[in-house]
């Protein structure tokens, strides 16, 4: 049946079984995306996985790739992500200081840019720079780790970056990341979210593929286009 809204699922691989990840991005081929959390131990006190890997998962999925970067220095390494097959990568306010430049030259890539921030981040600082993303990244818990409780005071953030949207008439998108599920869908779509990271809730469930339909139901349903 044809998609009526724009809302995306994207399940986060954090909470996959790394030694069985061919099984588990099977798991969630109706999904619309494959978020990808790439941690360094220092931007964030986790390490995760490279570029090898991420390679890797770009030839064994048929979803898009999104990779998600709580790394340092950004400018040097998201290109990299790019060359692995990344259809969007994601870079963090507090970790570079050149945001434009990067998303441009991800674009010249052929590669999809995103900007983040955490949840004692400001979105205004974005506006200004709006035009230049394809998405921005709205964390709802504090990066690092999967499985944290969903903060919903970072929907007021949503709410002025989806009105500032609208008013601009861009077509940017708005991901969230961080305790999403079936029971948070409907707060952050109704909120002016598109694009929905889900881990824990996906992967942790019995059924994937039924977990990631029942957060696009809840969402569409109050999703506004
Ligand atoms: O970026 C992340 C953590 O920094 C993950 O994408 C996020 O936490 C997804 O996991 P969950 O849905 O379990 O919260
Ligand atoms: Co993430």
């Amino acid at each position: 049946m044809e998609n009526m809204t724009s809302i995306q699922i994207a399940p986060s691989i954090l909470s996959a079984d790394f030694c069985n990840l061919e099984r588990d991005l099977k798991a969630i081929a109706n999904a619309d995306l494959v978020h990808v959390d790439v941690m360094d131990h220092h931007f964030v006190p986790n390490l995760t996985l490279g570029e090898p890997i991420v390679k890797r998962i770009c030839e064994v999925t048929d979803l898009p790739v999104d990779v998600h970067l709580m790394i340092e220095d950004p400018d040097r390494w998201a290109p990299e992500f790019a060359k692995a097959g990344a259809y969007s990568v994601t870079f963090h306010m507090g970790a570079t200081h050149a945001p434009v430049r990067l998303a441009r030259q991800l674009h010249d890539m052929g590669v999809r840019a995103c900007f983040a921030v955490r949840p004692a981040e400001p979105v205004e600082p974005i506006f200004d720079i709006l035009e230049e993303f394809d998405m921005i990244l709205v964390m709802t818990v504090e990066p690092g780790f999967g499985g944290q409780k969903f903060l919903g005071n970072q929907m007021a953030k949503v709410r002025r970056l989806r009105d500032e949207i609208t008013r601009r008439g861009l077509d940017t998108k708005i991901q969230v990341d961080g305790g999403v599920s079936p029971t948070t869908a409907h707060i952050v779509a109704e909120a002016g979210a598109d694009v929905l990271v889900a881990g824990s809730a996906v992967y942790g469930a019995e059924d994937p593929a039924k977990a990631i339909d029942q957060i696009r139901d809840n969402a569409q349903a109050a999703y506004k286009d």
